[in-house]
């Protein structure tokens, strides 16, 4: 099978660079290894109609990696505006934050559709294409519209909401009956999974057995497939790291002191905000923690161009101003607040180096930080890793101490609970922590996604095509060989 694998962000694999989230950090070593030809975007855009769409292609190990560049006309529209403005949001059940405008949905169809007529280029006998979250729900059906019938996967990275929340984004409905033209529809979670299913259900009014969804496409399997690290190679590296500048830097720094270390996108999904609040209300309980006990935290800039991600900075930025001006003291800083990103072979360092780990996001598809966390720590002393239930990581992760990261208070206690565990009860949960991780790796879940792909393809073809109702579709019309949907 020669596999494509489409998604937004791609990743060039320059060791020492920051990855930019999950998606790209997860997809690069696996990709590199399976000789699949990764397309993405350029992060450039190119003006005009591109009847040709401009591909830069590389060798990434034994397969390559195709950047595109966006149409200019739409890039914004698309990336900052539909995808990140109306369907993050909505994704992480914060409907309060989608904005969205009819020319943004537009941008968003046109840059799925050139996508689409991008992928021919990659089409060979025997392909198979895997499309990668949010920014292409609709890639599936604008490849069925340009005559492709080889099987197409999705997986979605972030949560998929409860159906009063999803309902939310203009023009959902178009778009998840779009959806239903993949083959095979992955989630992180059983609950993403359900929340989809039931709007298919409910909203759509369609027929669902066994997990599979009958539409006018056909059948469309909708399974869960939780992402996964691999923690050998995480591990490995956080030994390496043990001797990187930075991290000898930061121990000598410590002099003996207890650290906390947080690790995120600047994203409002990520729970900042609460989480320095945590530690203000932690060092104003435990008096006795102020000096023993402080937070690394790295924020990376992400989206900034949003509104909403360029008020959360400004946010952050202050409540750590007030924290430290609270707290601190002429030789103590409790908050090491850093606006920038770092390579993962330092990264794991930094992990190892930190007794707690804290990942509380206020929703999270996965949250691959809190695994990496656990696979970088010493296994005869390991760090605890204090984590949100509401990241995807929670479900395998049970052994963390889980918060509600809403509450306050309740984080401040288990903070400072985290910071005091004995050896035996850490070792005791970072065990069985490892173990989940070592039974769902990124390279199992690779194969998994794509061995039901596969069986997709074999169900498609024993058994008889599947004739319902006919459901409410997009109507398209051409304006300058483009698509509009109304
Ligand atoms: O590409 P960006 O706009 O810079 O954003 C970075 C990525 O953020 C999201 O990552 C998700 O994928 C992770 C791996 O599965 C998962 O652990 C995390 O919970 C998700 O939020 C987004 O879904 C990606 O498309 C972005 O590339
Ligand atoms: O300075 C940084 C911050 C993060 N990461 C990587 O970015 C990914 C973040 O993924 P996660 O699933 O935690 O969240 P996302 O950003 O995708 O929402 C992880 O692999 C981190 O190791 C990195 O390489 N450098």
């Amino acid at each position: 099978m020669n596999l494509v694998v489409v998604s937004n962000r791609v990743s060039r694999g320059k060791p020492n660079e920051p990855m930019t989230g999950g998606l790209a950090a997860a997809l690069l070593p696996i990709v590199e290894k399976s000789g699949a030809i990764w397309v993405g975007s350029s992060g450039r855009v190119r003006d005009g109609n591109q009847k040709e769409p401009f591909a830069e292609v590389e060798a990434l190990g034994t397969g390559a990696l195709a950047m595109l560049d966006l149409p200019a006309a739409h890039y914004g529209g698309y990336y900052e505006g539909f995808a990140n403005s109306a369907l993050w949001p909505a994704l992480h059940s914060r409907a309060d934050l989608i904005r969205a405008s009819q020319e943004d949905y537009l941008s968003y169809r046109e840059v799925n559709a050139f996508m689409a007529r991008a992928l021919l280029r990659f089409r060979k006998t025997d392909t198979a294409f895997w499309v990668q979250d949010y920014h292409f729900l609709a890639l599936g059906a604008e490849l069925r519209d340009l005559g492709v019938t080889e099987p197409i996967g999705f997986f979605l990275h972030t949560p998929w909401p409860a159906r009063s929340v999803i309902s939310g984004v203009p023009h959902h409905r178009e778009l998840i009956e779009a959806m239903l033209a993949y083959d095979l529809i992955g989630f992180q979670t059983e609950e993403d999974c359900e929340n989809f299913v039931s709007y298919a259900q409910s909203d759509l009014g369609l027929v669902v057995h066994d997990g599979v969804i009958i539409s006018r496409y056909g059948r469309t399997r909708a399974a869960v497939f939780p992402i996964g690290i691999d923690p050998k190679q995480f591990a490995q590296l956080a030994m390496k790291a043990s001797t990187h500048p930075d991290v000898s830097r930061l121990r000598r720094s410590l002099n003996g002191e207890k650290l906390a270390i947080g690790v995120d996108r600047l994203d409002y999904s990520k729970g900042l905000i609460n989480r320095i609040k945590a530690f203000d209300r932690m060092w104003t309980l435990h008096p006795s923690l102020a000096r023993t006990a402080s937070l690394l935290q790295i924020a990376t800039p992400s989206r900034g161009a949003i509104e909403a991600y360029g008020n959360l900075q400004s946010e952050v930025a202050k409540l750590v101003t007030d924290v430290n001006g609270q707290h601190g003291e002429v030789d103590w800083t409790p908050i090491r607040y850093l606006n920038k990103g770092y390579g993962q072979a330092v990264l794991a360092g930094l992990y190892r180096t930190a007794q707690v780990g804290v990942v509380t996001p206020l929703q999270d598809g996965m949250n691959l930080v809190a695994k990496e966390y656990v696979a970088a720590q010493n296994p005869v002393d390991p760090g605890v890793l204090v984590l949100s239930k509401f990241a995807g990581a929670a479900n395998e992760l049970d052994t963390a101490l889980l918060v509600n990261p809403h509450d306050i208070d309740g984080m401040a206690r288990t903070i400072a609970m985290a910071l005091s565990m004995p050896l035996t009860e850490r070792r005791m949960r970072w065990e069985a922590m490892m173990a989940k991780l070592r039974g769902h790796t990124i390279q199992q879940w690779f194969a998994d996604f794509t061995e039901a792909l596969h069986d997709c393809q074999l169900d498609k073809s024993e058994l008889a095509p599947v004739m319902t109702e006919p459901a409410l579709w997009p109507v398209r019309s051409a304006t300058n060989g483009g698509a509009r949907y109304h």
